[in-house]
């Protein structure tokens, strides 16, 4: 009621006879500025999304497709010491290099986050993420649970953490028994270390489920929670 009070004594025609134009601009003066056209939602920031979760759950697969439904998002190639798997590409599955050229990544600071996973190092290039959210792009880090807890160290909220999981611990070995990738005493190391990476779940910020056959559901709970961070009123903010 106050605010009307303070409005310019203007005579706004009928809403049954005029036309439309006459009633904007007669609002318009009224109020005592024009409308604005800028938007109303503030524009987003870019994000960075960390994605982690056992051994085996389906991270790689979840990215890749995410990459192919949502065009603004960057995923950073890690660099690792690890030998390539067959079928794996350098430069786009991962970096790969010598552990001498790992650890010279190392002196030089950059590193947002470095491990020594199941021997092998494994690591987070800044240069990256700045270059790509520069340009305005969603960042994407796939790391394990131990990375994770070192980004939350390092990144605080201003990062969203995202724990994958399958829908039960059984589907979950299974999985990683049909991907036929490790040998029995990895595949051991593997599934004991994933039964303890499950009570890291709380750290996280959402948990999605990637459950059999069931990808493209998971890439859409994916996309829901990206959508709500950016319709966030207050943004995260991440620095790197
Ligand atoms: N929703 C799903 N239903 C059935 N199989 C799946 C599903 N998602 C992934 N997989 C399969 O599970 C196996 C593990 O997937 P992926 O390699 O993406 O896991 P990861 O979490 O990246 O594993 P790691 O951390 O060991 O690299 C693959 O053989 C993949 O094809």
């Amino acid at each position: 009621m106050g605010e009307s009070r303070r409005l310019a004594a203007v005579p706004i025609p009928s809403v049954e006879t005029a036309d439309r134009t006459e009633l904007y601009r007669a609002l318009e003066t009224s109020v005592g500025s024009s409308f604005s056209s800028e938007p109303l939602a503030p524009k987003p920031r870019p994000l960075i999304i960390v994605i982690s979760g056992p051994s085996g759950v389906g991270k790689d697969c979840l990215i890749k497709r995410l990459r192919e439904v949502r065009e603004s998002i960057h995923f950073v190639v890690t660099a690792t010491s690890r030998p390539m798997r067959a079928g794996e590409v350098n430069g786009k599955d991962y970096f790969f290099m010598s552990k001498e050229e790992f650890l010279g990544m190392v002196e030089n600071d950059e590193l947002l986050e470095y491990a020594l996973v199941y021997g092998d190092y494994k690591g987070i290039p800044k240069q990256q993420i700045r270059d790509y959210m520069a340009k305005g792009y969603d960042i994407v880090l796939r790391v394990d649970i131990q990375g994770a807890a070192t980004l939350r160290k390092i990144l605080g909220d201003s990062a969203v953490f995202v724990f994958l999981v399958a829908e039960s611990e059984s589907e979950l070995v299974m999985r990683l028994i049909d991907r036929k990738t490790e040998s029995k005493e990895a595949l051991l190391v593997r599934v004991a270390t994933a039964r303890e990476e499950l009570k890291q779940m709380k750290n996280f910020d959402y948990v999605v489920v990637n459950a059999e056959g069931k990808l493209e559901s998971c890439v859409k709970t994916m996309e829901s929670i990206i959508d709500a961070e950016k319709a966030k009123v207050s943004q995260r903010r991440a620095m790197v």
